[in-house]
């Protein structure tokens, strides 16, 4: 089916659109409360919540992602069920057992590190506490880390075990590309196996995501469905990510219930699924939009879920923010007007 712009007007997309707050049990990227438009077409539902300080042309991006769902809805499945990491905020060691309660059978972590204001001990205290209850721990710096820094941290992280991966350990493509170097070096020395390197931000905030990956950059890429346009754009980066040896790990963006929708059907459509998906933040918000999805063995149904009238009405944002929020998604419709692509592609 074609959607060409033009399929839904600014009048159908503000007529199904509803704004959301919801309110999160910790900190996340330095926010307490995440909010949300949900916009409701013909396909189902969509959602648009690009982080507060992005730019409109950025925003943009996330708004395509949102019609696609709610106007052409999700690519053909190829599994039922997708498995998840659970995700471990830069939250003190004992409260570790609290956060992995909600991720039975999870066989992956991913710990956030190198968060402002904490030290390295407390990151190797945290990646340690995980390690005793599930063993494939991956690291995510969201590049908060120099070249030195880096090289230090992975080698102090993988003393007691190894890393699955560290994702975006630097914040820009040749720092990437020097730390894998540097680290193949240190790791030689020590006899354990190289870190590999997982590139996000390199990927869902660059002009040219492949990048990366052509400079040799990343082992690993982290695919996120708004900031790349639409489930669509995900499945044909992966494509060509495989064309380069590289595999993908679908991400949530701290989606709600019905942004997770999206990555659940990219994940469910992808023809390979070799690690577990960052898809199982929804247990970081008090309520969602939606029943929350049970983990079951580890992993999530991918069929996609409709938001819960009541719990919309309960977590409806405050009249000055929706007000923000429907005035961005009017800035972000008419830069996708104006660039006019179709949203089948
Ligand atoms: O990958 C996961 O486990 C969850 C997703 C996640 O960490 C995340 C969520 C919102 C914004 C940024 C990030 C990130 O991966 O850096
Ligand atoms: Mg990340």
């Amino acid at each position: 089916m074609t959607v060409p712009f033009g399929g839904p007007s600014l009048a159908d997309l503000l007529a199904g659109a509803r704004v959301v707050s919801l309110p999160m049990r910790v900190r996340f990227r330095g926010i307490t409360t995440r909010e949300a438009v949900l916009l409701e077409g013909p396909a189902g539902w969509g959602e648009f919540a690009p982080f507060p300080e992005y730019d409109d042309a950025e925003a943009a991006t996330w708004l395509r992602a949102a019609i696609e769902a709610a106007w052409l809805g999700p690519p053909t499945p190829l599994r039922e069920r997708v498995p998840i990491n659970a995700t471990v905020p830069a939250i003190a060691p004992q409260q570790v057992p609290e956060i992995l309660a909600p991720f039975p059978g999870a066989r992956t972590a991913k710990v956030k590190v190198a968060e402002n204001g904490q030290t390295l001990a407390e990151d190797v205290a945290r990646v340690a506490a995980v390690r005793e209850l599930i063993d494939n721990v991956r690291v995510d710096a969201n590049g908060g880390w120099t070249v030195d820094e880096a090289v230090t941290a992975l080698d102090a992280l993988t003393a007691d075990g190894p890393l699955e991966y560290a994702e975006q350990p630097c914040a820009t493509v040749p720092e990437l590309v020097e730390v894998r170097r540097r680290l193949a070096e240190v790791m030689n020395r020590h006899g354990r196996r190289r870190v590999p390197i997982a590139a996000d931000e390199s990927i869902r905030r660059a002009e040219d995501p492949l990048k990366v990956v052509r400079t040799g950059g990343a082992d690993v890429a982290v695919v996120k469905v708004a900031p790349l346009g639409g489930m669509r754009r995900l499945l044909s980066l992966a494509d060509d990510l495989a064309g380069h040896g590289v595999p993908v790990v679908v991400s949530s963006a701290l989606d709600t219930a019905v942004g997770m929708n999206a990555g659940l059907a990219a994940a469910a459509a992808l023809p390979a699924l070799p690690y577990a998906c960052g898809l199982g933040t929804g247990g970081l918000f008090v309520t969602d939009v939606a029943e929350p999805r049970q983990v079951a063995d580890g992993s999530l149904a991918a069929h996609p879920i409709a938001p819960d009238q009541t719990r919309l009405a309960e977590l409806g944002a405050p009249p000055e923010r929706a007000q923000w929020w429907l005035a961005r998604l009017r800035r972000c419709y008419e830069l996708l007007a104006v660039s006019g692509d179709a949203w089948d592609e």
